[in-house]
């Protein structure tokens, strides 16, 4: 049984704040002097950063001057915060208006020149170690721990290759096995998902992007289809996404289409690579993966040590499809692959499209030409939802706040409302009408029409802990549906006993089951009898939804399960609701970003309340994790490496 971290927890700092150290503080260095020791009282540093940069200048045998080291822990601190490397122009951000930080933090350029003549970058007399590159870039110079170098390194040259030649395949074979499965295209059809499949195709490497909705997952089948005619069929497919999650959901959602092969499974990136915890992967460099086609779901929470190890392991005559979001949140762990792929741009252009593929006359029409041509097909019309959702969502992208306010205080927009803080009765009869819903589905036996109010609507938090995170909305829920006449009086947020009714949230990734970590499920009556669990557990039985398929559980096998009225937005990615409440935190904070807001708005199919002030809402629109990588555009490295 493994635990998925990927709950927005993310460690003490998690909310991003930096607050001074107290001695007694669990992030602070004990024997703190020195510059890092300032550092990390003022709060910029955490002890892991000071004590990997202590073992690094050991380990180096040389003299390292304070400001390299300081370069050096900020490389460290910048992995932790999910950047592969330090953007060194971006120095001033971390000062901020911090005094002490400001008094000891060298400009830019000093902390350039001190790196690039420090033992660290350029190796000492004692030995070979040479723990940190400088490299230059648009964005201009960047310093790398040399592990995460190294798997840049690779996926650029592996991605650079890869572009440089195509599939030999014939293009009437291709207009042929695309008009089987997608029918005779219509004159002029400028059909995105159609030209996702041609260029499918003709490419080692596809990016197939989208939002909420867009029909990525039908278009991945269709180009599945279309792939496995051109084998002549009985291609071998690798389906895979970063969590046991959302491998079952692709399962669910691919079996559900006719469209695509049958034999195609969907597993974890780490069971595809046969990636343990501690050891190598099975496959890599010297063992390819023995698949023709591998198809990436979910690439935006994809880490970059895990794409740089798929990568590595693909055969070269492989197709690899990475599918997803790029404005959703990234990976919990450092990178942010797809939207670098999505953004970038290539060190090297791609092979001619072959000649007959794309109809001239249907390109034209096409807005993001370039993109496809780069082999990033960005699907855009949204086969689920419309609306004042999907206006507020491409708000939220493009930045500007002024729009967002705009259209949730509009009244003609319904689906989209902010509302106070202090005036929560339109949200209490949400989760009442919810609530009963639920409650009354469950103690009827219904388990399709309680999953059905289940997903009805779902209270979302930016944080997990405190009044304004999951902690405090989950009382709130509980102490408002306590008081429902239908509700049993004693319900509690951390009740260990079941009832008909009672949401669920799986916290772990349990094989046995088929359970997995962020899964919800509801408590239903089985009909034999009571309405709590008695010490046999029976007459109830926890009830799961996978795509259009139900399975139940008795209560007792569920190991890890918590109750749950809220769960925090990164929990909720890759799942949908009718309804979705999002609580933003009355002081802005450092987690609430444009990418945090725009995964919990597009959760909803119908309906998003916002509760918060429209001040935090355009602090959150206008605030971008910036994740520094050398990705996006071409870096060069003055140093051998
Ligand atoms: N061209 C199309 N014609 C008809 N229905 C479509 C088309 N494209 C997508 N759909 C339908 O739209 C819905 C959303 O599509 P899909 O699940 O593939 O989107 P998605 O981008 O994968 O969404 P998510 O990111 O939420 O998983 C599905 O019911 C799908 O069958």
């Amino acid at each position: 049984m493994t635990t998925n971290r990927h709950d927005g927890s993310g460690g003490p700092e998690a909310d991003g704040s930096r607050t001074a150290r107290t001695e007694f503080d669990p992030r602070a260095v004990v024997a703190h002097d020195g510059v890092l020791g300032l550092l990390n009282t003022s709060g910029l540093l955490d002890a892991a950063d000071v004590h990997v940069t202590r073992r690094l200048v050991h380990l180096s045998g040389g003299q390292v001057s304070e400001t390299a080291q300081i370069g050096a822990a900020l490389a460290v601190r910048a992995v932790r915060q999910g950047s592969t490397c330090l953007a060194i122009a971006r120095i001033p951000e971390l000062v901020a208006d911090d005094e002490a930080v400001s008094a000891v933090m060298p400009s830019s350029a000093e902390l350039e020149r001190a790196l690039a003549d420090s033992v660290l970058v350029r190796g000492g007399a004692t030995g070979p170690l040479r723990p940190l590159v400088l490299a230059t870039s648009d964005d201009g110079p960047l310093l790398y721990l040399r592990k995460y170098f190294r798997q840049e390194e690779l996926i650029r040259s592996v991605l650079g290759e890869r572009r440089s030649s195509r599939p030999d395949v014939d293009v009437t074979d291709v207009a042929s096995a695309v008009d089987a499965v997608f029918g005779p295209a219509g004159p002029g059809d400028a059909d995105l998902q159609r030209i996702a499949a041609q260029m499918a195709a003709v490419s080692w490497t596809l990016v197939v992007a989208g939002g909420p909705g867009t029909g990525k997952t039908y278009t991945v089948a269709r180009i599945l289809a279309v792939l496995d005619r051109l084998a002549g069929g009985g291609a071998r497919i690798g389906l895979c996404a970063p969590t046991g999650r959302a491998a079952a959901q692709l399962q669910a959602a691919v079996s559900a289409d006719d469209a695509a092969p049958r034999s195609v499974r969907a597993v974890t990136v780490h069971s595809l690579l046969g990636w343990r915890p501690g050891a190598a992967p099975r496959f890599g460099q010297g063992n390819k993966l023995p698949h023709d086609v591998v198809v990436v779901d979910e690439t935006s929470m994809l880490s970059m040590t895990a794409m740089s190890k798929l990568l590595d392991a693909v055969r070269p005559d492989a197709r690899v499809i990475l599918v997803g979001d790029p404005h959703q949140l990234a990976s919990v762990e450092a990178g942010a692959v797809l939207a670098d792929l999505v953004d970038g741009e290539d060190a090297t252009p791609p092979a001619p499209i072959p000649s007959g593929l794309l109809d001239d006359g249907v390109m034209s029409t096409v807005a993001d030409r370039d993109g496809v041509e780069r082999g990033v097909v960005t699907l855009r019309r949204g086969h689920r939802f419309g609306g004042g959702i999907a206006r507020v969502a491409a708000a939220i992208n493009r930045g500007d706040a002024d729009s967002v306010l705009d259209l949730v205080g509009d009244p003609t927009v319904t689906d989209v409302t902010l509302v106070s803080a202090d005036d929560l009765d339109d949200v209490r009869s949400d989760v009442a009408t919810w609530g009963s819903a639920l409650r009354a589905a469950a103690v009827a036996g219904d388990a399709s029409a309680a999953l059905d109010a289940l997903d009805g609507q779902r209270v979302l938090c930016a944080h997990r802990e405190g009044v304004w995170g999951v902690q405090g909305w989950s009382r709130r829920v509980v102490d408002w549906l306590a008081e429902l006449p239908d509700h049993p009086p004693n319900l509690s947020v951390d009740s260990t006993s079941r009832h008909a009714g009672q949401p669920l949230l799986v916290t772990a990734n349990d094989r046995q089951t088929g359970t997995f970590n962020g899964d919800c499920g509801v408590v239903v009556r089985t009909g034999l009898a009571s309405d709590t669990l008695d010490p046999e557990g029976d007459g109830l039985r926890v009830v799961f939804r996978r795509g259009e398929h139900l399975f139940e559980l008795h209560p007792t096998q569920l190991a890890d399960a918590v109750p749950m009225y809220a769960m925090t937005i990164h929990r909720s990615q890759g799942s949908q609701f009718d309804g979705v409440t999002v609580i933003l935190p009355p002081e802005g904070s450092e987690l609430l970003t444009r990418e945090l807001l725009y995964t919990a708005v597009t959760r909803a199919r119908q309906r998003v309340r916002i509760v918060g002030s429209p001040e935090v809402l355009a602090a959150a629109v206008a605030r971008r994790v910036q994740r520094a990588s050398g990705l996006r555009s071409p870096i060069r490295v003055a140093e051998p490496t």
